[in-house]
């Protein structure tokens, strides 16, 4: 073995990680690259930049689900095409706002303990957060636990309510909704609120070619300062780019506010993009 290229870091890549002196701890597939490790993983390339591991977001197609490489693969945990699967790796805060908000989740870097700069770091464009965890549920499961939890918010006051509102992501995949509920089992991704000018983004992953699962990982699409909060777009969330004409005709009423007055949530997001109310799709 080369000094220093230990070859528990190489995966089977085509790429000659010997000429790649920087990179040698990594598995080097480039942007646009694809993996030949065998296990069909990252078959439109790897979009990780390798070694800071961000996603680049600037190439990827909106909404292609990224394929990550995974332990059927023969590379390795730190082949530069598994990022999601590692988990948190970015100091976070939950911190409360105001009473109608309730809490939301901060790129809190001061919490690092590791670093003592850490607290002036800012965080790039396109790391990753967290996934969106929680509950997998079918559209009839998700259509019963909104319903529950409009009637629930109904009959409390507006103060009360805090934190109850609707926490289910409905995320369009070619062919599929799939919907995802943190409320009662879930992780960090569900204290993110929305903004109607974010600085995170949802996007699929899976881990594998034959990971049964979609999983829905939040990444940053713009440098974040110290102490952010950080927020993604609902309506973003649901698949935009995807979503059949009914579903934007949905989000378009809650938003210019021909939806019935009852199903309406004033957004309090505070940008001066502001559309004024919170997205919801409702036509599934
Ligand atoms: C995924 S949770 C976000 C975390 C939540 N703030 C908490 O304390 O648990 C989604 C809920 O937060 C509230 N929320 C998030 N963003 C909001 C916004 N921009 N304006 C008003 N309410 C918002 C709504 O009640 C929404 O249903």
């Amino acid at each position: 073995m080369e000094d220093g290229l230990d070859d528990q870091w190489l995966c089977n890549c085509s790429v000659d990680h010997q000429s790649l002196a920087q990179q040698k701890w990594l598995c080097t597939v480039a942007d646009g690259e694809s993996c030949d490790c065998g296990s069909g993983c990252a078959p439109q390339g790897n979009f990780y930049t390798p070694t800071i591991l961000t996603l680049n977001l600037d190439a990827l197609p909106e909404r292609l689900p990224l394929v990550e490489c995974s332990p059927a693969c023969p590379c390795v945990k730190k082949c530069a095409n598994r990022v999601t699967q590692h988990g948190v790796r970015v100091p976070l805060a939950i911190r409360p706002l105001s009473s109608e908000l309730g809490l939301g989740l901060f790129y809190s870097p001061s919490t690092d303990i590791s670093s003592a700069k850490g607290s002036f770091m800012s965080l790039a464009k396109g790391s990753f957060i967290s996934l969106y965890a929680g509950e997998y549920l079918t559209t009839g499961q998700a259509r019963t636990r909104w319903a529950r939890q409009r009637s629930d918010n109904a009959s409390r006051e507006r103060q009360d309510s805090q934190g109850q509102g609707n926490y289910i992501l409905s995320l369009r995949l070619p062919g599929q909704v799939i919907h995802i509920d943190p409320r009662y089992k879930g992780n960090v991704g569900r204290f993110l609120n929305h903004s109607c000018e974010p600085n995170c983004v949802i996007h699929p992953v899976k881990w594998g070619a034959d990971d049964p699962w979609y999983r829905a990982a939040i990444f940053t699409r713009r440098d974040i300062r110290p102490d952010e909060e950080l927020t993604f777009d609902y309506a973003d969330a649901s698949g935009s780019a995807l979503q059949p004409a009914e579903r934007r005709r949905t989000i378009a009423a809650q938003e210019d506010g021909t939806t019935e007055q009852s199903e309406r949530v004033r957004c309090l997001c505070g940008s001066d993009k502001c559309r004024g109310w919170m997205p919801f799709d409702g036509s599934w």
